[in-house]
């Protein structure tokens, strides 16, 4: 796939500078608390090198999904504190990601100082790529430094469309991203197995297509794969599911067999009436999910199932937990996998790569983080890398580089 040319922290002298950096603070938080801070901490480098070499650090992000609605439970101001806490520095907090409030606060910025703006997507524009939306971002910036990988597939104003319109650099993470998984994905070691699962069915289900013509066996898991039993005619009772979906899913079964890959759904589930912690479960066939129960993890028959597979493979990638693994018991088969992959990947045969802001987390909670080959801060963005495609993040820093060098 090759690396991508763009300029880096290497060519920018941000002394004095305002630098707006586009970061990915999207962490999986659960009751008001941080889960997972690995997406703070991969970005940690990038900001201390802005601020000790003297720029004036302007971060933004977008967090959550709020629509272009002001949602006070997705504002970034607790971020704030968390990033504070890594860099061991302070971070100031602009109530606003545009206009009089970021304007004032950039204006006071010292050298060295960093600021947080509030989430991006509480504005429509972000979304929609909003040229008015870049230009008012772009009005509080000298430079932009695009560390968001995990969102690089995103066409959005703080991805894209501000990338046009400052000089446009790629961060470290960024770099060290792009680096890590061409060097263990560029020529992967077949049988390459990859899982897909997690809860963003819409937003994933439709590359699903493209990665089957690039993998030996695609394992569907968690709420993705509700929606593939669905489509072929299982009751799933009250499981997440996207009724939407069914037609592309099916689609998806035709094209991946049509490509010989091998796709691998589960056989059984674990079902509760009530998503609670520790709740009465039963684990049943995918053609029993009782109507007014729903399956929140796959079985311990597709989990020794997927076990299997893993043995005969050389390369994993995976994105999407099997179950809602922050619940207990719903973990298990994420659990069981993930020790499996820990110990093949240990043991030498077996070259695996994670990544997702929740698949992190759960490769944490399983104890095998440290095990992976690589874990990736991304699961969307690096699904669509490895199907080949255009991520426009990464194009915009390119054309960005172009038009300065070219
Ligand atoms: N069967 C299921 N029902 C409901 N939620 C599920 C199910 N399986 C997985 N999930 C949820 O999916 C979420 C992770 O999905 P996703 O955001 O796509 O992953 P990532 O952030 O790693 O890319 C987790 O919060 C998990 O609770
Ligand atoms: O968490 C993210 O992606 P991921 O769930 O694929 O890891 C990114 O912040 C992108 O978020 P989005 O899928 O709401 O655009």
């Amino acid at each position: 796939m090759g690396m991508p040319a763009f300029l880096t922290l290497d060519d920018l002298d941000p002394r004095g500078k305002r630098v707006l950096l586009r970061a990915d603070l999207n962490l999986p938080v659960r009751d008001g608390q941080i889960t997972d801070r690995t997406r703070i901490e991969r970005l940690v480098p990038t900001i201390l090198e802005l601020a000790e070499k003297g720029g004036r650090v302007v971060v933004c992000s977008h967090f959550d999904r709020p629509k272009g609605k002001r949602v006070p439970e997705m504002s970034l101001r607790p971020m704030a504190a968390a990033l504070a806490q890594a860099l061991g520095r302070p971070v100031g907090f602009a109530e606003d990601c545009i206009g009089e409030a970021a304007e004032a606060a950039v204006a006071k910025l010292a050298d060295g100082e960093v600021l947080l703006l509030e989430n991006t997507r509480f504005h429509a524009g972000e979304e929609k790529n909003d040229p008015a939306l870049a230009a008012g971002l772009a009005k509080l910036a000298d430079a932009y430094v695009n560390d968001a990988f995990s969102a690089a597939h995103r066409a959005h104003a703080s991805t894209e469309g501000v990338a046009h319109l400052v000089p446009a650099y790629a961060g470290r993470l960024m770099q060290a991203e792009l680096e890590a998984l061409d060097a263990a994905l560029g020529n992967p070691a077949r049988p390459v197995v990859a899982i897909v699962g997690g809860a963003k069915v819409s937003t994933k289900l439709d590359l699903l297509g493209n990665l089957s013509k690039r993998v030996d066996v695609l394992v569907i898991g968690g709420a993705m794969a509700n929606t593939f039993l669905a489509a072929q005619g299982h009751g799933m009772g009250r499981s997440l599911q996207e009724a939407e979906m069914h037609d592309t899913a099916r689609r998806i079964l035709e094209e991946a067999q049509g490509a010989g890959c091998d796709i691998l759904l589960p056989s059984d589930l674990v079902v509760a009436a009530e998503f609670k912690p520790n709740p009465a479960t039963q684990t049943v066939p995918v053609d029993g999910v009782p109507a007014e129960m729903m399956a929140l993890d796959v079985g311990p028959d597709t989990a020794a199932a997927v076990e299997a597979r893993l043995r005969q493979a050389s390369t994993l990638v995976w994105n999407g937990p099997f179950g809602a693994f922050e619940t207990p018991p719903f973990d298990a088969a994420t659990v069981a996998v993930a020790a499996t992959v820990g110990a093949l990947t240990t043991a030498g045969g077996l070259k695996s790569i994670g990544g997702g802001g929740d698949t992190v987390a759960a490769l944490r909670h399983a104890g095998v983080a440290e095990r992976m080959t690589y874990v990736s801060t991304a699961g969307g963005a690096f699904l669509e890398w490895l199907e080949g495609k255009t991520l426009p993040g990464v194009a915009a820093l390119q054309s960005a580089a172009q038009s300065k060098t070219g």
